[in-house]
């Protein structure tokens, strides 16, 4: 198949909706009478497309195709899945995704069972035909990703995690096993034994983790075998309102790892069905195996799996995937029943559904990506009246309200690197009347902004992923040009940030690490005094400690009383209190470290122990291919570093510090 054949497969991402059937006793609500799926309307749009709408909500959802629950695996395979067989004996990259809210189907899409066959199981079949036919041959590796973002090998589970190279173009796993497969049983038995290695943990649905099949096509002759291409199947993990959650403090952290990775995964689909120009795919981990089976002549299925009963999250699911493969325009225009305002609050939400960790990668996010939102915004006015994006966005991971507005979509539009982040008033205010700039994005790098859906979105209840740690925030405003501002209603906690202006803290002129830590820590123990107030805390300017200062003052009595009564509120112990700060601070340093690394000269970065030449020059290969490689220390792995050395790397820095006292 040459890549015009391949073209008449389809888009480059195509996505498919699946209605899940009743199964079990949930099959026959009363005796004798089988049970339909009552909620979903599917609609033919025009030849290529079809809406799905949901009763009681307004909004339809484009996709290309929507097969009911009487339509089984074998004919979504014949039409969806087979073609991308074909092209893989050509040397095409394909990945086929299941995805939607928990117990829609995705792994009986992917896996099925001995009755009804899945996607993954029909398409070895066909593998193994057509190998033998052409003298090829067929390996399979199996792989989970869990909310650690950590890679692991589910045929050999007793391996260290799974490291993804990447050679000339092509991505490398070291530490994934690879086995032959001549038949559909031993392919069956293989898949068993991976599904027993995730559920024996148990991962998928519990602590929730993604499912990876890897089908590499190898090409025989006497002496070489060479790879020909490969195909991934996905069964991701469940995606779940962290909303709901809110007892297990520990679980809400996993759920909103793992739906972040979804995201992750969902803007890359976006980015490929938008031709923008940086595909992110350093974001997550599975992003990064799937890399080169997502990118070039490679083609994606998305199969968004529909819960049978009533579900919200099944619905926030399908609008992801609508508007990821770029339908988002068809939307709103089908969505008559809604005013333009909000058509631009869905747009907008769907596009700051990209934003980045930090706060000035979400200013810089939001000039960069708004190709989209020029496209889709009516006018001016409407993308203002639906400004306020993370509105009632406070949940007990983070404790943090915030609003962003946009304000000007046209200026917006420059591309990311024609605009420096302070230009043209593009500040993050906070209510001290402080403006951000780059000594505090030092500190604040650690906040995590996932946008929510506003609570009034009839169709869209989406949930929000928020993660400020440990810094707690209210009021950040990003007020791109006209000045206008919001300011956000009651937070959790009030408090006033210390922002130490450092015009000179530029990737070039940046100070060693040391210091850089020791300004955060200090930022860090200001904040932690200022966030532990009830009441907004006005510190006066000479009790600000200046960058580059030896000492952070010790907190007052008077300050000591005040953490104390709060934490009496709290009713947290003060071993709990400190354990809790201690953590965040520790999060905040390692957050530091990374942004060093994504932002240092060689020769800064050598500065560090543990990097030398060879290390630092790897560092700045990372960064050529993606601006922002190193997102945790476990990217560390990817310059040849263990997670003991890593371990001793950071003791080491942070040991420094205490040494300069
Ligand atoms: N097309 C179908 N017809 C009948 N039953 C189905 C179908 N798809 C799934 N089921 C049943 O629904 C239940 C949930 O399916 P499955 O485990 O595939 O969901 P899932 O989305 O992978 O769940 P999770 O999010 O927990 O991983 C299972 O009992 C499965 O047998």
């Amino acid at each position: 198949m040459d890549s015009k054949q391949l073209d008449r497969v389809g888009p480059k991402v195509r996505v498919v909706s699946r209605i899940r059937g009743f199964s079990g006793p949930e099959a026959n609500s009363q005796p004798g009478t089988a049970r339909t799926v009552d909620w979903i309307s599917v609609n033919r749009e025009n030849s290529d497309d079809v809406s799905i709408s949901f009763r009681d909500h307004t909004s339809r959802y484009l996709v290309d195709y929507c097969y009911k629950e009487d339509e089984d695996s074998e004919m979504i395979y014949s039409r969806e899945v087979k073609p991308l067989v074909s092209a893989a004996f050509e040397g095409h990259n394909s990945t086929v995704i299941a995805h939607g809210a928990r117990g829609s189907g995705k792994t009986h899409i992917i896996q099925g069972s001995a009755e009804s066959p899945g996607l993954a199981v029909l398409a070895i079949a066909e593998f193994l035909s057509v190998a033998e036919k052409n003298g090829k041959s067929i390996t399979v590796s199996f792989y989970e990703v869990d909310h650690q973002d950590r890679a692991m090998d589910l045929l050999n589970p007793e391996k260290p995690p799974i490291l993804v190279l990447e050679d000339r173009g092509r991505i490398q796993f070291k530490g994934l096993t690879q086995i032959p497969v001549k038949s559909v049983t031993e392919f069956q038995n293989l898949y068993s034994t991976a599904c027993f290695t995730l559920k024996g943990a148990p991962k998928k649905g519990v602590h929730g983790s993604h499912m990876g099949l890897i089908v590499h096509v190898f090409s025989q002759n006497e002496s070489t075998r060479s790879i020909v291409s490969k195909m991934n199947f996905v069964d991701l993990t469940g995606y779940e309102d962290s909303r709901k959650k809110s007892s297990d403090g520990s679980r809400l952290i996993e759920i909103n790892k793992m739906n972040k990775s979804i995201y992750a995964l969902l803007n890359i689909c976006h980015a490929l069905s938008t031709n923008e120009s940086r595909i992110p795919y350093r974001e997550s981990k599975l992003t990064r195996i799937l890399q080169d089976s997502l990118r070039g002549t490679s083609k994606i299925l998305l199969v968004s799996c529909l819960n049978p009963s009533f579900c919200q999250d099944t619905i926030y699911m399908v609008s992801l995937a609508s508007r990821s493969c770029h339908r988002i325009h068809h939307q709103t225009s089908l969505d008559s029943t809604k005013k333009n305002v909000s058509s631009a609050k869905q747009m907008v939400n769907s596009h700051m559904k990209q934003i980045p960790k930090s706060v000035s990668g979400t200013a810089k996010k939001l000039h960069g990506s708004s190709k989209l939102l020029e496209k889709n915004v009516v006018s001016k006015k409407s993308a203002m009246k639906g400004r306020k994006l993370f509105d009632k966005a406070s949940h007990s991971v983070a404790k943090v309200e915030k609003e962003i507005s946009v304000t000007d979509i046209s200026q917006a539009s420059k591309p990311l690197t024609d605009i420096p982040l302070c230009e043209t008033g593009n500040h993050v205010v906070f209510n001290s009347g402080m403006e951000m700039d780059d000594s505090f994005a030092k500190a604040s790098q650690n906040m995590k902004l996932y946008p929510t859906l506003e609570n009034g979105d009839s169709s869209l209840n989406a949930s929000s992923e928020v993660e400020f740690n440990p810094l707690e925030v209210k009021d950040i405003l990003v007020d791109v040009e006209d000045g206008q501002k919001e300011h956000n209603t009651p937070c959790v906690s009030n408090c006033s940030i210390i922002v130490q202006k450092d015009h000179s803290s530029s990737p070039i002129s940046s100070p060693p690490i040391s210091s850089q830590l020791r300004d955060l820590s200090n930022s860090l123990k200001l904040t932690m005094l200022c966030s532990s107030t009830s009441s907004y805390m006005q510190i006066s300017e000479k009790e600000l400690i200046p960058v580059g200062s030896v000492e952070p003052k010790t907190p007052t009595i008077a300050q000591n009383r005040s953490i104390n009564r709060l934490d009496e509120m709290n009713g947290k112990s003060p071993w709990e209190t400190f354990n809790m700060r201690g953590s965040g601070m520790k999060n905040s340093i390692v957050q530091e470290y990374l942004r060093f690394l994504n932002t240092a000269e060689k020769s800064e970065l050598k500065r560090l122990k543990g990097i030398g030449e060879k290390r630092a020059t790897s560092i700045l290969e990372f960064r050529e291919e993606s601006p922002e490689p190193f997102k945790t220390l476990d990217d560390l792995k990817d310059i040849g570093l263990s997670t003991k050395q890593i371990k001793e790397m950071m003791k080491n820095e942070i040991g420094e510090l205490f040494n300069e006292l």
